[in-house]
């Protein structure tokens, strides 16, 4: 039978995200077949494939926007696979959409409080028995402007006005305040300049070097996903078809025409 979310822990929180014969359908249509991954903590691992893949199913399965027809998500010990999203959130798993997800009414620096909010209320939690959040090294305003110079010299401006990258990086910012375990990112280098995506990517690696985070990072541009990555996992229709080292499956001739597209 699965735990609940009030199960107190049995292991060691290190285990980061763990998924297990994930199955998930659109009607008929069978988008996860059996998925199988894991996202340590102190990781990246790198979730590839092309269209249609089943990317995007993974992740609202695991956010909570979508309930499984199968399979089982788990962070720790945790059981969060049934659980609404605004309970996998709590339990410190946070989405960084693709860029769309600012709130393009309020300023910079209220999008980010509104991350920090969240931050709180998972410290409170934290008080009442769940495993208090990991050191990453994130925890106010100036710590994200530290990373992201851009916003702090656009605080106080809409976000609406913000470009493109501009944005990727205040969605990120804002989770990272919410003192994740987890980061679930989707596409951030969609749309993007090739110099935004490497600044993105290289403080996604550092945070990573730095603390107990796990980062589970859905791209279709593979070969940059794996430049930082960690562990690569291959979806095609649905079904894992390659996970290994990044390095290896970099060099996988075979497998990167095949799948990745590079
Ligand atoms: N709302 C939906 N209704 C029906 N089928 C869907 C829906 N969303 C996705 N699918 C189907 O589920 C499968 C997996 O789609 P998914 O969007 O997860 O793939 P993806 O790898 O994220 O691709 P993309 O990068 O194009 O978003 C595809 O066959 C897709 O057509």
């Amino acid at each position: 039978m699965n735990s609940t979310l009030d199960d107190p822990p049995t292991e060691r929180p290190e285990t980061g995200l763990r998924i297990r014969g994930l199955t998930a359908r659109y009607g008929p249509v069978l988008a996860l077949d059996e998925v199988d991954l894991t996202a340590p903590r102190g990781q990246i691992t790198a979730v590839l494939g092309a269209n249609g893949a089943g990317k995007t199913t993974l992740l609202r399965v695991v956010s909570g926007l979508l309930r499984p027809s199968g399979g089982e998500v788990l962070l720790g010990s945790r059981n969060l696979t049934d659980s609404a999203a605004e309970d996998v959130a709590r339990a410190g798993v946070a989405q960084v959409p693709e860029g769309r997800g600012v709130i393009t009414e309020l300023t910079v620096e209220e999008n980010l409080r509104l991350g920090a909010l969240l931050g709180a209320t998972r410290s409170r939690a934290a008080g009442d028995g769940t495993p208090a959040a990991p050191p990453v090294p994130v925890s106010d305003l100036p710590d994200v402007f530290a990373l992201f110079p851009s916003l702090e010299r656009r605080r106080r401006q809409s976000a609406h006005s913000l470009s493109g990258g501009e944005r990727q990086m205040l969605v990120l910012g804002r989770a990272l305040l919410s003192a994740p375990e987890v980061l679930l990112l989707d596409e951030p280098s969609l749309g993007l300049a090739p110099k935004v995506v490497a600044r993105i990517f290289a403080v996604l690696r550092e945070l990573v070097d730095a603390g107990g985070l796990a980062v589970l990072l859905v791209e279709q541009n593979a070969r940059s996903a794996l430049s930082i990555a960690d562990t690569g996992v291959v979806l095609n229709l649905g079904r894992v078809v390659a996970c290994s080292d990044a390095s290896a499956l970099a060099a996988d001739d075979e497998l990167r025409h095949a799948y990745l597209g590079f």
